[in-house]
């Protein structure tokens, strides 16, 4: 139970912010995160790591010195937005370009991807790096699918390790492919964790039983055993971790490896050294060296009870990277050096500004009154069924699909109303909805809602009033831009199986001729049955993958919003031809 909070919606800021005033000699609070308090050198390749709030000491822990530079920081249990991320890569650059890092999710897949190009037209080189050590999420042969838990520590810190030796780019991204190659994960739990603000947990575990594999939010294990005893708990993630040796480690006998314990919330110290007493001593049966071991937490899930374990299987030049010093708030090794207070907040850049309007023709900011009704009408329907796709994503993913859209669409409208008030034509409300949307609800459909937003805005532009057609093309471009961005198809039981459908009908109906309410009814209907029709399918993309039965009888939570979504914008779509007023 998350007990202490004022508003929930709030928890991540107030925790950021609270975390920043205790740390001021490691981290400077900056927009979307946390930079080094002292910056980064000049000629340094910037490791910038994040993910959603929630797992504690990741993200901003563990910024300082032999570690990150910087870390974006979600909502809980989200990824940041690009724009967050964007915005903390350019105030840790040091002119060196910036090595992105996070764990392997869909929302942070997305919004990482598109920050390192939107770095680029900032002028600032930037890669994406994904770590995939949890070998329960996917089998050896799709390794590349893997989810990132605790072994983000020692990926994360070797590479940081490697840029603050003065590294170049492509150097630093090698060391943490290899080190991502030679880690791996495997974990248990006993009990879910309680979001702020909810009564009950996002998951549970039936009591004196252990679920295997299960994912930091919850999602599915690989399988369900009685509760062990410390000692089987120990021998349990040993087995699976020596069972799967990366590909150029032949034996563990007499290899070294650094070895992380991780608590994953209620799992107490002492606990965990009761485990790790076992760990070490089979890890020393079969020969291993362990190299500056980890007992602790180091990603968390609230309250979740629940441990892993890591091994990185080290060479020489990875031990020599593991063992460098680090100065972070939550991690600390090496002799201790006394921390300066943060200079008073001067930026090290501007803070970016997308607020610009540019003009438009009446008949362009005519409509617009129309898209704010239709933005208005989303964000009403989103807030009304919050509580449902929040029941609906926890059946397989992490629970958070109405907090994110309730997020996103009120950020939306928000800044529709603004970029209107500008005297915004019809698209660039649109564009200022999207950017919102995507920069407030971060997570995996706060990145596709901002694109479906941008597609149509873009399509619309702010010269002609949206026709029928007009709006169907927009759809469709929607349609592709998420497809193509996600990689899901239809079938993959995402927002893509409604989405398809909808974009189809509406651009069959509006060929036909006649007012865009009549041929939006259709596509609406459409998009109701596909979105029911999901229920029947087995999740192939996102948290749901693995083990995807559990969702069987269930519809994807994205299908559905998004077909809530159609039908109340239909309701207040006007009775008349858009470009007859
Ligand atoms: N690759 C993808 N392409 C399109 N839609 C996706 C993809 N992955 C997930 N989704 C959609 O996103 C929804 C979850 O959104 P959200 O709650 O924001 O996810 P998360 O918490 O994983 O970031 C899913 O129900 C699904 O419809
Ligand atoms: O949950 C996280 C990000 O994944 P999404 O796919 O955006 O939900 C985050 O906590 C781990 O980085």
């Amino acid at each position: 139970m998350t007990r202490l909070f004022n508003d929930p919606a709030a928890f991540a800021d107030e925790a950021l912010e609270g975390f920043a005033a205790a740390h001021r000699g490691w981290v400077r609070p900056v927009t979307g995160g946390v930079v080094r308090a002292a910056g980064t050198p000049a000629g340094q390749v910037a490791v910038v790591v994040g993910g959603g709030s929630g797992h504690y000491p990741a993200f901003s822990g563990l910024v300082g010195r032999g570690l990150a530079h910087g870390a974006a920081v979600g909502n809980v249990f989200a990824s940041p937005s690009a724009q967050q991320i964007r915005s903390v890569a350019r105030f840790a650059s040091g002119g060196a370009g910036v090595l992105l890092m996070y764990g392997n999710y869909a929302g942070d897949v997305l919004h990482f991807g598109q920050a390192a190009e939107r770095l680029a037209g900032d002028g600032i080189e930037a890669r994406t790096f994904a770590v995939t050590d949890d070998i329960s999420s996917a089998a050896p042969e799709e390794s590349a699918k893997r989810r990132g838990i605790a072994g983000d520590l020692p990926v994360f810190k070797t590479a940081a390790a490697a840029a603050e030796e003065g590294l170049p780019l492509d150097e630093v991204v090698r060391v943490a492919e290899h080190a991502n190659a030679r880690t791996r994960s495997f974990g248990i739990a006993f009990s879910g964790c309680t979001l702020p603000g909810a009564d009950h947990p996002l998951f549970t575990v039936p009591e004196a039983r252990m679920a295997v594999g299960l994912g930091i939010h919850g999602e599915p294990g690989i399988g369900e055993e009685s509760l062990p005893t410390a000692d089987e708990a120990a021998r349990l993630m040993v087995a699976a971790l020596l069972k799967e040796l990366p590909e150029d480690v032949d034996t563990p006998a007499g290899r070294r490896a650094a070895v992380i314990l991780n608590g994953l919330g209620s799992v107490k110290y002492e606990e965990l050294f009761v485990v790790y007493r076992k760990v070490a001593a089979l890890l020393g049966d079969a020969g291993v060296d362990i190299v500056d071991p980890e007992v602790g937490e180091l990603v968390t899930s609230f309250d979740m009870a629940g441990v892993s374990l890591t091994l990185t299987w080290l060479d020489d030049r990875l031990e020599q990277l593991w063992r460098a010093p680090a100065d972070t708030p939550a991690y600390r090794k090496g002799a201790p050096v006394a921390q300066e207070p943060a200079a008073e907040a001067v930026p090290f850049v501007e803070d970016i500004d997308d607020t610009r309007v540019p003009a438009a023709t009446e008949e362009s900011r005519a409509s617009a009154a129309h898209v704010l009704a239709a933005l208005n009408a989303l964000a009403g329907t989103v807030d009304t069924h919050a509580d449902e796709l929040g029941r609906i994503d926890a059946v397989a993913g992490d629970g958070d699909h109405g907090i994110g859209m309730r997020r996103g669409s009120t950020a939306a409208l928000r800044a529709a109303v603004r970029a209107h008030d500008l005297g915004a034509g019809a698209g660039t409300v649109l564009v200022h909805a999207a950017d919102a949307w995507a920069d407030k609800a971060g997570g995996t459909s706060g990145a596709l809602w901002g694109t479906i937003l941008r597609s149509l805005g873009t399509r619309l532009g702010d010269q002609d009033a949206p026709t029928a057609t007009a709006v169907a093309r927009g759809v469709s471009d929607a349609s592709d831009a998420v497809r193509r961005l996600g990689g899901a198809e239809v079938g993959d039981k995402t927002m893509v199986d409604v989405l398809v459908p909808f974009a189809d009908s509406l651009a069959e109906a509006a060929a036909e001729g006649g007012l865009l309410t009549e041929a939006w009814q259709r596509a609406a209907l459409a998009a109701e049955q596909a979105a029911a029709a999901t229920a029947d399918l087995l999740p192939r993309k996102g948290r749901a993958r693995p083990h995807a039965e559990k969702s069987l009888g269930t519809p994807d939570a994205g299908a559905h919003s998004l077909a809530l979504i159609t039908r109340a914008v239909h309701g207040v779509l006007p009775a008349h031809p858009l470009d007859q007023h």
